[in-house]
């Protein structure tokens, strides 16, 4: 700013200024007055950055009503050109106190009603603005914005009582603010007679305890947070809020902490609300998931569908599996990284990270993962028939037919999740539906052995399963009650992921990181022997440690599916380029098997 006070008329003029990105200084260049212009309230730039539409506020600024309740006033649109200084009014009819106007990413201008909670469409065409489209929105509406992906975020008034008082007397009232969130449909599969639109509350607060007249919200997606600004008597404020807080404030916390330490923070999650909550509730859960993928790249799931009955006969059974002699175990063999179905041995498989791989025969040596597995893949491929014990006896039947029907209910939650991402990266909820289908997953069942506990003494690199990440898109991991995963944190150092009665412990592998363009993070972890329960001393006069089971359920795309960047990842936008190239899942991951074994 010049610090002098400019020759302008307040009541019909645009002021123009430049930020000097040298000095960050706005330096004024020009002034434009019109007839066209008449208290000026709000403005749009076009695309080209040289015109803009501005919506002219009916002097409702100036003049005895300054500030009064929204009685008076009337509303027109103007357009004017930069370079020139012309501006002629576009539109006339149909505004009920135009608030805020945005320009969308297609083009379109949106133009927020306050008193009707109309979210207005515009196109201009010729020398007119024409309504293509009105959203009754039901709350009175203050500013818009446009974020990176063209979504347009609204701050809304739910209650016009509240708000009425709150202009009339701003000192003494409150009045809750909510975001909203309209997302245009878009794309091949739009019907006509679908709703174009999807409107998600991104913010609630009811109690009007942080967002008390909140009026303007800008969203910065790649860092996933939401800030709002109103302005208040000690001048403006301006608050973030992490999209984790999104949906209703007060009332659901989907989220707990399960780890933190070493600025490794490993939230837990009620995924019950995904399935019934409101669409509100499903939000703030798929923001809850996404926001701990994009960090830690590890989550506890609690209420997630599977029945505790369910997994507890999975462990019986794989117990049991494991109990056979070896020669029936090695009978059923794991053969081929294409296949990656059969029973791995202890040693066979020593898993380790991808800088690692080429030096496999050496770390195999020195300390051999101490775990036995049982591979089990999709059911009825062909070519690449699952090892099953059903010919041996009735209890391999019963496995079978108990790891079948577990395979189809990870599934089925594996397209959850990926739903919940989905939603949580602003992309359409269904979004991964067609990539998730077929079920190329692996459901791992993983026995360690009991260990003498000199083992882990005289071999410092001895673990029970290397530091490696997984590989496809998320792993659905179901431990038993002995502990014993860690979870590399920023700091390079591990950190115990406890077991938690009745949870699921869900990471992203590294083909989801690689979709998401690294926005999501594939962690390193390991197993190893599982630490000193808290407080007990019953279990040191043992000389070695008890066994452990876990189920890992590895989902993957699927196998034919192209694998690239995913829509909002990379881009001009958001000045991130691509930074992989695109690979058919199934290539992806025979790639990374044939490394490990
Ligand atoms: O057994 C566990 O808890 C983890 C196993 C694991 O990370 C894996 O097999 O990829
Ligand atoms: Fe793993």
């Amino acid at each position: 700013m010049t610090g002098k006070a400019l020759d302008v008329r307040t009541e019909s003029s645009i002021e123009v200024f430049d930020l000097d990105l040298k000095s960050g200084k706005l330096v004024h260049i020009k002034s434009i007055s019109s007839e066209a212009l008449d208290s000026p309230n709000n403005l749009a730039v076009d695309k080209d950055g040289k015109g803009f539409l501005v919506i002219n506020g009916g002097r409702t600024k100036l003049g005895p009503f300054r500030g009064g309740p929204f009685k008076f006033g009337s509303s027109s649109i103007s357009y004017c050109r930069t370079e020139t200084g012309i501006c002629r009014t576009v539109a006339s009819q149909g505004f009920d106190l135009a608030n805020s106007i945005a320009m969308g990413h297609d083009g379109l201008a949106y133009i927020s009603m306050s008193s009707t909670g109309t979210l207005a469409v515009y196109k201009m065409a010729g020398n007119e603005l024409t309504q293509i489209d009105a959203l009754s929105l039901g709350s009175a509406l203050d500013h818009l914005s446009v974020d990176a992906r063209g979504n347009i975020l609204i701050t809304a008034f739910t209650d016009p009582v509240e708000l009425q008082e709150a202009s009339t007397n701003p000192q003494a009232s409150v009045t809750a603010g909510t975001v909203l969130m309209v997302q245009k449909k878009n794309g091949p599969s739009k019907k006509p007679d679908e709703e174009q639109y999807i409107l998600q509350p991104m913010i609630e607060d009811e109690a009007a305890k942080l967002m008390s007249t909140t009026t303007t919200a800008v969203h910065d997606r790649l860092l996933a947070f939401i800030e709002a600004a109103r302005s208040t008597e000690g001048g403006p404020i301006s608050t973030k809020f992490s999209e984790r807080m999104a949906g209703n404030l007060q009332e659901i916390n989907p989220a707990s902490t399960a780890v933190a330490k070493d600025d490794l923070v490993i939230p837990l999650i009620d995924f019950g609300p995904f399935y019934t909550g409101t669409p509100s509730d499903k939000h703030a859960v798929a923001l809850s998931i996404t926001n701990a993928f994009k960090t830690s790249g590890f989550v506890y799931l609690k209420d997630h569908g599977i029945p505790p009955s369910v997994v507890s006969r999975v462990f019986a059974s794989s117990a049991g599996f494991f109990r056979r002699p070896q020669s029936q175990k090695d009978g059923l063999g794991w053969t081929t990284p294409q296949s990656n179905r059969g029973y791995v041995a202890i040693g066979r498989e020593k898993l380790a990270t991808l800088e690692e791989t080429g030096e496999m025969d050496v770390l195999r040596g020195s300390a051999p993962d101490i775990k036995e597995t049982m591979e089990i893949g999709r059911e009825g491929v062909e070519g690449l028939p699952n090892q099953w014990p059903d010919h041996l006896d009735d209890e391999g039947k019963d496995f079978k037919e108990t790891m079948l029907s577990f395979f189809g209910m990870c599934k089925d939650l594996h397209k959850q999740v990926m739903s919940a991402i989905a939603l949580g990266m602003n992309l359409p909820e269904h979004f991964f539906d067609d990539f998730v289908n077929d079920g190329d997953n692996n459901l791992r069942l993983l026995h360690y052995p009991p260990v003498r506990k000199d083992v882990f003494k005289q071999n410092p690199n001895q673990v029970r399963a290397g530091e490696h990440s997984d590989y496809g898109s998320i792993t659905l991991l179901f431990q038993d009650r002995h502990g014993g995963l860690q979870v590399r944190s920023p700091k390079g150092t591990f950190v115990d992921a406890t077991p938690i009665p009745d949870t699921i412990v869900v990471n992203a592998g590294d083909l989801l990181a690689r979709w998401s363009n690294d926005f999501i993070k594939s962690t390193r972890h390991r197993v190893i022997e599982p630490p000193k329960p808290e407080g007990e001393y019953q279990d040191d006069t043992s000389d070695s440690y008890p066994a452990r089971y876990s189920i890992a359920y590895f989902c993957n795309p699927n196998n034919n599916k192209l694998i690239e960047a995913l829509p909002g990842t990379y881009g001009e936008e958001i000045n991130v380029t691509k930074k992989y190239a695109d690979i058919t899942a199934g290539d992806y991951l025979v790639q990374r098997l044939t490394a490990t074994y």
